[in-house]
């Protein structure tokens, strides 16, 4: 959530010469709606339903880098699709989280209590994260020049 998944994803996807595609813009558009409101209308299990499901058709057809949503990998079967698929978990912590998107914008889980929802939705996925992640990017203090850089690195990954 407002880790630079967009910001660093379009850099690498340039470096690559590929496109950076985006689950929840995926979601959006097929939609028509914001997920706010598929959160308000349908509940968070139908978005989550539609999830796996974005991420499962964009993973078969989309050969370049692909952004997940925050709570992708709750989903078991997302986590086997992406075994063996050169993830990376971009890591940031709550004040740095706090700093980039304040935690107020149309993120419906963050609704109430924004600060501690953050962080105990962190500590309950930071293990998912983690056992889906073939690298783990620390953003702070760096650009996103800079995560890029790293994610490259870790991912042996060379420009085009
Ligand atoms: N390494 C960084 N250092 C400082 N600010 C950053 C960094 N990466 C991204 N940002 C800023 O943080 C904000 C969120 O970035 P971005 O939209 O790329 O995140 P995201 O993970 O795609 O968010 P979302 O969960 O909303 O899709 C933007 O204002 C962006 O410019
Ligand atoms: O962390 C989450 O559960 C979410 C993150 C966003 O990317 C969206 O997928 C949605 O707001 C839910
Ligand atoms: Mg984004």
């Amino acid at each position: 959530m407002g880790v630079g998944k967009t910001t660093v994803g379009e850099l690498i996807a340039e470096r690559l010469g590929v496109f950076c595609r985006d689950t929840d813009a995926d979601i959006v558009a097929a939609q028509g709606r914001p997920i706010a409101d598929i959160f308000v209308e349908d509940g968070e299990e139908h978005f989550r339903a539609l999830e796996s499901a974005a991420v499962r058709t964009a993973l078969a057809g989309h050969p370049g880098v692909l952004a997940l949503g925050g709570g992708a990998i709750l989903d078991p079967a997302t986590r086997r699709l992406l075994a063996g698929v050169p993830v990376v978990f971009l890591d940031m912590g709550l004040r740095e989280a706090v700093k980039r998107v304040g935690l107020d914008t149309a993120r419906p889980l963050l609704a109430v209590n924004p600060r501690q929802k953050w962080r105990e939705l962190m500590e309950a996925r930071r293990p998912l994260y983690t056992e889906v992640a073939r690298a783990v990017v620390s953003t702070e203090g760096r650009t996103p020049e800079d995560v890029a850089d790293a994610v490259m690195d870790a991912l042996e990954l060379k420009t085009v």
